[in-house]
């Protein structure tokens, strides 16, 4: 299975280097237009309706004309609308248009009524600018209920890249893309246009790949399956790492999440470091968690000297004094693998410097919501995978931008977009949970970015089997059969 997203500017590359390999821009775009076809077909259970086709002025357009074609060739009722003149089409879009024998009218609302389908091919990967005039209207007529949209491949108003909604954007059921999807296709608020993504073979070879260089990639457990810890057979504790947390005082809760968490996702051992007036809450929680009582960073610092200890999570529950601050400058400093989350970032609000220096690389890696992630980074500008990526090259660390379409950006560019978490994961502690995951991967020693991943994509599987009306306890519980589930 692929995993490449492109950019808007890649997908323009591909195209041409398809075209330098000898296959004609029109036969793109006459497999385009029937992979379009095709999912009209497919979207209306294969029966027939009134349908109608708005082509914009591009190639997106010259998709339409296409489909226009295969379907009235099916029997099916077509009208097509344009938007602009039919003579100012040119290239593959001119081609395409002469090949449609049927009529053609002005694109405008009145066109819909009485239509069973619209296909919405106005714009794609060319929008340059907010839909205004006629192209706003017909994007508000689309939204009748009950008119099903397939948009042709991003819905009309959304830019490719960063799926940001310039102007209105229909809500489609189906979009039709080809060869690889583009990052719109997986960030919201794009994603909420998008409905069901079709990803059409259009003939193009995976070859062409190789003078692209693509770094953005969907998470998959493809990605990381080979990398996943297992027990061996003659293993013991002691080879599956020694996670240590840091626990708070107060709001005990966080740093228990991420223990059971750690602890059922495999680590050889988690042990607890708190002051003592937290311990017996912490000791009394988990029977397989070691509590360390500790009073003051000098304390954190003796546990850190133990090479066996060698992923460290520091944030959660925390708070923001000068335990916490002085324990991930020593953690830094010590050269362990770790999570810094939470409370982590008020505390080192626009201290970035100060963090490489005490040694963050990419053997950390950082779990932000977009709230603390601008407390760290500033207000930075783009879409979350660009900020997310810019964060991790200027921080040096692995960058876990948590969202409904969460981002996992790697220093050296490379960046990946989860894409399995269903909303009844925006609750309290759930980022406590997701952090103690990668924390146990870390501990057994996958890489970061890896441990990243599989821990974004985890804790989205395990609320998917919890579904509806889970709490964070929840989500540690259902490791084990996610790990089944998915033979992990
Ligand atoms: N391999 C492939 O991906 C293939 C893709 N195909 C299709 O081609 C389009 C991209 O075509 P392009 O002509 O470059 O761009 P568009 O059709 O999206 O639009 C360009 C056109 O629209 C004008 N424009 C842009 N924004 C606005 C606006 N807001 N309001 C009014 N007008 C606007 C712009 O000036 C141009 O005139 C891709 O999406 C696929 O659908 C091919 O079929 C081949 C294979
Ligand atoms: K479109």
């Amino acid at each position: 299975m692929a995993h490449e997203i492109l950019t808007v500017a890649q997908m323009y590359s591909v195209d041409r280097a398809a075209m330098q390999a000898g296959i004609p821009g029109s036969l793109l775009m006459e497999r385009a237009g029937m992979a379009v076809a095709r999912e009209a077909i497919i979207l209306c259970g294969g029966r027939p309706r009134p349908v109608v086709i708005l082509c914009g002025p591009g190639n997106n357009g010259g998709d339409g004309f296409v489909a226009a074609r295969h379907l009235s060739a099916a029997g099916w009722r077509v009208r097509v609308g344009l938007l602009g003149d039919r003579v100012a089409l040119r290239g593959d879009a001119a081609w395409a248009a002469e090949c449609w024998t049927g009529c053609v009218d002005v694109a405008s609302p009145d066109l819909l009524s009485g239509a069973g389908l619209v296909i919405d091919a106005m714009f794609g990967a060319g929008l340059n600018r907010p839909l205004e005039g006629q192209a706003l209207a017909l994007v508000q007529a689309m939204a009748q209920p009950g008119l099903p949209v397939l948009a042709v491949d991003v819905p009309s108003g959304i830019h490719g890249d960063n799926g940001v909604v310039l102007g209105a954007a229909p809500v489609a059921d189906v979009t039709v893309s080809f060869f690889r999807p583009k990052p719109a296709h997986y960030l919201y608020p794009a994603r909420g246009h998008v409905g069901r993504l079709v990803i059409a073979d259009i003939g193009i070879p995976d070859t062409v790949l190789a003078s692209i260089g693509p770094t953005i990639q969907t998470n998959d457990p493809t990605l990381w399956r080979a990398q996943f810890p297992r027990p061996a057979v003659t293993g013991h504790k002691y080879q599956r790492g020694h996670a240590l947390i840091l626990g708070g005082t107060v709001m005990t809760g966080a740093a228990r999440l991420s223990a059971r968490a750690a602890l059922r996702l495999g680590a050889g051992l988690v042990t607890l470091a708190c002051e003592p007036a937290a311990q017996l809450v912490y000791s009394l929680s988990m029977p397989s968690l070691i509590v360390q009582p500790i009073t003051d960073a000098g304390g954190f610092s003796e546990l850190l000297a133990d090479p066996r200890r060698n992923a460290v999570l520091l944030g959660p529950g925390a708070g923001t004094g000068a335990l916490l601050r002085e324990a991930v400058l020593a953690s830094l400093r010590a050269g362990k693998a770790g999570v810094l989350d939470a409370d982590f970032f008020s505390s080192f609000a626009g201290a970035l410097s100060t963090l490489r220096q005490a040694g963050l690389n990419d053997r950390w890696v950082l779990t932000p919501h977009e709230g603390e992630f601008a407390r760290l980074f500033g207000p930075l500008t783009g879409s979350r995978l660009d900020r997310a990526r810019h964060a991790a090259a200027e921080s040096g660390a692995v960058v876990l931008l948590k969202g409904p379409d969460t981002v996992i950006a790697h220093p050296d560019g490379r960046v990946r977009v989860n894409h399995n978490a269903p909303p009844d994961l925006a609750i309290a502690g759930s980022g406590d949970v997701l952090s103690g995951l990668i924390l146990a991967l870390l501990a057994q020693g996958m890489d970061p970015f890896d441990a990243a991943s599989t821990g974004a994509w985890l804790h989205g599987a395990a609320g998917q089997y919890c579904g509806r009306g889970l709490i964070a306890e929840d989500l540690p519980e259902a490791v084990p059969a996610v790990l089944k589930q998915n033979n992990l």
